[in-house]
């Protein structure tokens, strides 16, 4: 498990998921999304669901960040435990050949096991690397506690009580890193290799980017919304 974590070191971890209502939907697409990231230099990859982690295997040996988001309500994100909420959600992406699961380790309300159970047993049955998506500096240091091997900054910005910031969260970053001793994985609005570099500086092990790479539809808005701005300004 230390391989796979200083593989990974100072390294860009590429995020390919697509949501079924998104353009670039599917196991097939996303399996050439990680090839291509691959191919750029990624050192490891994120990725989402059994069959997505399955059909990337087969085109990648870099090591990946299975998470397994699981909608049951039609309800938006800031209210939903969703990425790998349950330990049958994470056996099935651990089945499927992930290297390391990642889990939602905020504080909201679920249903279920705890946070601290969930890393428990998840260790202790599939003893597999945890990381854990967290969006304040309280929640990375219980689950770090609790035995997560890696913090990451995923869900800031995506809880009600954590910075609504349209750029990465640096300060918990820095926090994280400040605080405690694992490593520390920067994910979450960050859109050019400046911004990411800036995380390196302030002690990110890795990063993990994902809309800024893989959707297209993101990184479209991104030149049209500054088009408009530009005209209006006209
Ligand atoms: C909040 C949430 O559900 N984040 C998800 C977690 O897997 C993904 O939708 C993000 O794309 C990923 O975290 C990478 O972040 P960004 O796409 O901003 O580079």
């Amino acid at each position: 498990m230390k391989k796979i974590l200083n593989k990974l070191r100072n390294g860009l971890i590429v995020s390919c998921q697509a949501f079924e209502n998104e353009p670039l939907y599917g196991s097939e697409i996303m399996a050439k999304m990680a090839k291509s990231a691959d191919i750029g230099g990624a050192v490891g990859l994120r990725a989402c669901w059994p069959q997505d982690i399955r059909a990337i295997k087969k085109v990648t040996n870099l090591p990946i960040v299975g998470i397994n988001k699981v909608v049951t309500k039609d309800t938006d994100l800031i209210e939903d435990i969703i990425i790998t909420p349950t330990f049958e959600a994470a056996k099935s992406i651990y089945e499927a050949g992930a290297d390391i699961i990642a889990l939602d380790c905020t504080n909201r309300k679920r249903e279920g096991l705890s946070v601290k159970e969930l890393i428990y047993k998840i260790k202790n049955e599939l003893n597999v690397l945890v990381m854990a998506d967290i969006s304040n500096l309280e929640e990375g240091i219980n689950a770090a506690k609790y035995g997560a091997d890696i913090i990451s900054t995923t869900l800031s910005g995506y809880t009600k009580y954590s910075p609504q910031i349209k750029k990465p969260d640096y300060r918990l970053l820095e926090e994280l890193v400040d605080k405690i001793d694992k490593p520390i994985n920067a994910e979450g609005r960050y859109w050019s290799p400046e911004e990411m570099i800036k995380a390196f500086e302030k002690g990110a092990w890795m990063i993990t980017i994902g809309g800024a790479i893989t959707r297209p539809h993101l990184i479209t808005k991104r030149f049209s919304d500054a088009l408009k701005s530009y005209k209006e300004s006209l």
